[in-house]
């Protein structure tokens, strides 16, 4: 699997929210870490085919993301959760989790099979018979991380997949996420502990442009004592933001 932007820009209406976007993405595990409307969640998007880019060029395995036609042709490549996705309260976390599989293009009868692993992963097996209402919202939340990862797609895009984990539930998610082994993973995170836990690599936005673009052992070196974080990687975060939002 490979992705590779290229002067991507994207927006809403007459605003911008990316410019000139280039980065290549490989397998292993990538984190969007930037403050609140720096266009992490408009990135995941736009990886995910959801909008065809503005200007400049996406492709992913060579295939030039430009139009519905072109998406399709990847779609049953990417498993995308965005941050605040639907689903029927009245359906099982089964059914949630098999839709997923059909809209992914995954053979009827493959489905049981990739169900059950997909849950096993986020350890939702013995809940699968609950209805998505009546289960706790880390629960849904991991659900939500089965959908994304059910039939093990190649390309798997988060958005802000830990909120509302309780701790023990925070590492079973590095533990699934680490688990992905070849594909290309991005997600999107405040919370920088899981950076340092398992990213092999940190993208850091603002406004729309990338900021710092590499491992954790290299952003960690950016920390200054005299910034405020209590660890050396939200030093480096605080480091990274524009002067006037360094300080608290
Ligand atoms: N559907 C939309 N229509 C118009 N503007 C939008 C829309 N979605 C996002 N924006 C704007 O695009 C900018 C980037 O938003 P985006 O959601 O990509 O940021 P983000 O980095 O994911 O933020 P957060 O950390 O809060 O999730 C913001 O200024 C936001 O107001």
């Amino acid at each position: 699997m490979s992705v590779v932007l290229d002067a991507v820009a994207q927006g809403y209406g007459t605003s911008a929210v990316i410019e000139g976007l280039d980065m290549t993405l490989k397998p292993g595990i990538t984190a969007l870490l930037g403050p609140n409307g720096a266009g992490k969640t408009t990135l995941l998007r736009t990886l995910a085919t959801v909008m065809p880019p503005r200007n400049g060029r996406i492709s992913i395995d060579d295939v030039e993301i430009h139009d519905e036609r072109s998406a399709r042709q990847v779609r049953d490549r990417i498993g995308y959760l965005p941050q605040d996705f639907g689903y029927d309260p009245r359906m099982t976390v089964d059914d949630f989790v098999t839709y997923a599989a059909w809209m992914r293009g995954i053979a009827p009868r493959q489905w049981r099979r990739s169900v059950s692993d997909a849950l096993e992963m986020v350890d939702l097996v013995d809940r699968r018979r609950s209805r998505m209402k009546s289960v706790s919202g880390g629960m849904r939340r991991r659900a939500g991380i089965a959908w994304a990862i059910v039939g093990r797609p190649r390309l798997v895009l988060l958005d802000e997949p830990t909120v509302g984990l309780d701790p023990r539930q925070r590492l079973q998610f590095r533990k699934i996420v680490s688990g992905l082994g070849e594909a290309v993973v991005v997600l999107s995170t405040h919370l920088i502990d899981d950076v340092g836990a398992i990213c092999d690599r940190v993208i850091v936005m603002h406004s729309g442009t990338v900021r710092f673009d590499g491992t954790v052992t290299e952003l960690e070196a950016l920390g200054c004592d005299d910034l405020p974080g209590h660890s050396q990687l939200e030093r480096a975060y605080m480091h990274l933001l524009p002067e006037g939002e360094q300080q608290l």
